[in-house]
């Protein structure tokens, strides 16, 4: 059976002034996979995540997300598309006023049509799958460690039960130990919940634990996609530096051992 294509990119080109960030840019996200999407800094990620979650609108080009064309859709159907997927922005992107549980319920404020008890107890069912401590839902945002702090975002992020998450570089500024745990949380949430995710980062550890597949932006395009075995036959100058790098081996010798 095929595998359902959740996310179409054709044709993409962004602009901004002068600066030509995508130019006829296309990609492909299968249903389940976790693709993690990295480029040299400046390459066009964070714009790319944006686009597609509709937070800016591109030059040019066509996005289907889970089958509505969201620049070509009513705003009420961008909304309907825009609800079956969560971000997850580097920092958090907490509301600082706001208690954890207070910032996991405010998207379901806007969307769900539910009581103000069931929707606590959705709220803190987020909390505990992201593995926070059911104290944490009390705690706000500047209380939070860093590596906290990410699981109330990705609390968060899952606060409509998403499809599709989207996390833009999920485990900057975490240390090893930390970020480590933050692959396999991702992990056994998309195998319990069959969400497909789209991952921005630099970290060549969680690429190796935790993606199916890898899209490479270069040259203000996807310049290659493939598995994380596959980058490593890549000539081009900047994939074969970035997966035959010192840390490209740690990151392998680390999986293997
Ligand atoms: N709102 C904006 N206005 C003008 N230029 C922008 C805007 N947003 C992004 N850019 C430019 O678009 C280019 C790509 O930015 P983007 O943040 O997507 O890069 P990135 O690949 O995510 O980088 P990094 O790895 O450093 O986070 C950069 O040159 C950036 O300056």
């Amino acid at each position: 059976m095929p595998t359902e294509t959740v996310i179409a990119i054709q044709g993409l080109t962004n602009r901004f002034g002068k600066t030509i960030v995508h130019e006829n840019l296309s990609l492909d996200v299968r249903r389940g996979e976790v693709l993690g999407v990295v480029g040299a800094s400046g390459s066009g990620k964070s714009v790319l995540l944006r686009s597609i979650v509709g937070l800016m609108t591109p030059s040019a080009g066509q996005i289907t997300l889970l089958g509505t064309d969201v620049l070509g859709a009513s705003a009420a159907d961008r909304a309907a598309a825009g609800a079956r997927t969560g971000v997850m922005f580097q920092d958090g992107a907490l509301f600082s006023a706001l208690t954890v549980r207070e910032n996991v319920e405010a998207p379901m404020r806007e969307r769900l049509k539910v009581d103000p008890v069931t929707r606590r107890a959705l709220a803190d069912l987020r909390i505990a799958m992201v593995g926070l401590p059911a104290t944490a839902g009390d705690l706000y945002p500047a209380a939070l460690s860093g590596g906290m702090r990410k699981r109330a975002g990705l609390a968060r992020a899952l606060s409509l039960d998403p499809e599709i998450l989207f996390l833009d570089e999920p485990t900057a500024g975490l240390d090893p130990i930390s970020a480590s745990a933050f692959d396999t949380l991702l992990i056994s949430l998309r195998d319990a919940l069959g969400l497909t995710v789209f991952l921005v980062t630099h970290d060549l550890d969680t690429l190796q634990a935790t993606c199916d597949r890898i899209a490479v932006l270069a040259d203000r395009r996807v310049l290659v996609t493939g598995t994380m075995a596959e980058m490593r036959d890549v000539a081009d100058p900047w994939v074969h530096a970035y997966f035959h790098g010192p840390r490209a081996h740690a990151a392998l010798a680390a999986a293997e051992g």
